[in-house]
């Protein structure tokens, strides 16, 4: 089978013949993240705030894999996550956005219905988990939360100088497959909001395939500012078939019997 990606052919509607679980899942990703009703996010006094530890990278590859661009610095960094919903300390992979072709649509998740124009990524592993040491040992553990992805909305407004370094080199991974070794140092710790409390929390799946149903999702309700100068330079990224990446987005899947916690009122 032609490999995955979000075109008609290849898209979210056909990654079931690969990957059963697209269809049979119960704990799928992403959701629609619903603020008031019968369904709606439960807010849990117990949520702590979100820890996260990361010291500016000084080494990473940027690299356009045809369905994403991802940010993954070298084995060495020492970044961290805890706290939140978390009972563990996770160890940080990698970070990637979804965007659409227009301001309207491009996130993942959504609010009530809402979509914003783009969403980060940063995917952590367990690293105190005896039973694998690598993130993709954790993806392939079958435990329910051998991952942890931060999710943050992008919305268009002021250019975002801390997203600056690596919105300027997306032209330099315009076409699939290509990658650079990330010039200098890169503080992911500024392109977050100082403090990480407000945030929806739930278990679900990576929103790709293998779509493996092991990973705490953690939304953060504030989103993060764009110009959009910025956003365009994702919509010129392409896909390997010389057309640009017009929504890496899988749509929202059913909640079956979750729910979903909210640190906030
Ligand atoms: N969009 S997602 O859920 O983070 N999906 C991922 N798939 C494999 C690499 C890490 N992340
Ligand atoms: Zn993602």
């Amino acid at each position: 089978m032609a490999p995955w990606g979000y075109s008609k052919e290849n898209g979210p509607a056909t990654w079931h013949k690969d990957c059963p679980i697209a269809n049979t899942g119960v704990r799928q990703s992403p959701i629609d993240l619903i603020t008031t009703g019968q369904t709606c996010a439960k807010y849990d006094s117990n949520l702590k705030p979100v820890i996260v530890s990361y010291p500016a990278f000084s080494e990473a590859t940027f690299l356009n894999n045809g369905h994403s661009v991802q940010f993954q610095p070298s084995a060495g960094n020492l970044s961290e996550l805890s706290g939140g919903p978390l009972t563990k300390k996770y160890k940080f992979e990698q970070f990637h956005f979804h965007w659409g072709n227009n301001d309207s649509e491009g996130s993942e998740h959504r609010v009530n219905g809402k979509m914003y124009p783009a969403e980060l990524h940063l995917v952590h592993w367990n690293s105190e988990s005896p039973n694998f040491s690598s993130f993709q040992e954790a993806v392939g553990s079958n435990d329910p939360h051998a991952l942890c992805v931060l999710g943050f909305f992008l919305k268009v407004g002021a250019e975002n100088a801390s997203l600056k370094p690596i919105t300027d080199l997306l032209s330099k991974v315009k076409n699939a497959g290509s990658s650079v070794s990330f010039p200098g140092k890169f503080d992911l710790k500024a392109v977050l909001p100082e403090t990480l409390t407000d945030y929806y929390t739930y278990d679900g799946s990576l929103t790709t395939p293998p779509l493996a149903e092991c990973v705490k999702w953690i939304v953060f309700k504030e989103p993060i500012e764009v110009s959009t100068a910025q956003m365009e330079a994702f919509r010129a990224v392409d896909d390997g078939h010389g057309k640009p990446i017009t929504g890496n987005y899988r749509p929202p899947c059913p909640l079956h019997t979750r729910t979903v916690a909210a640190s906030f009122k």
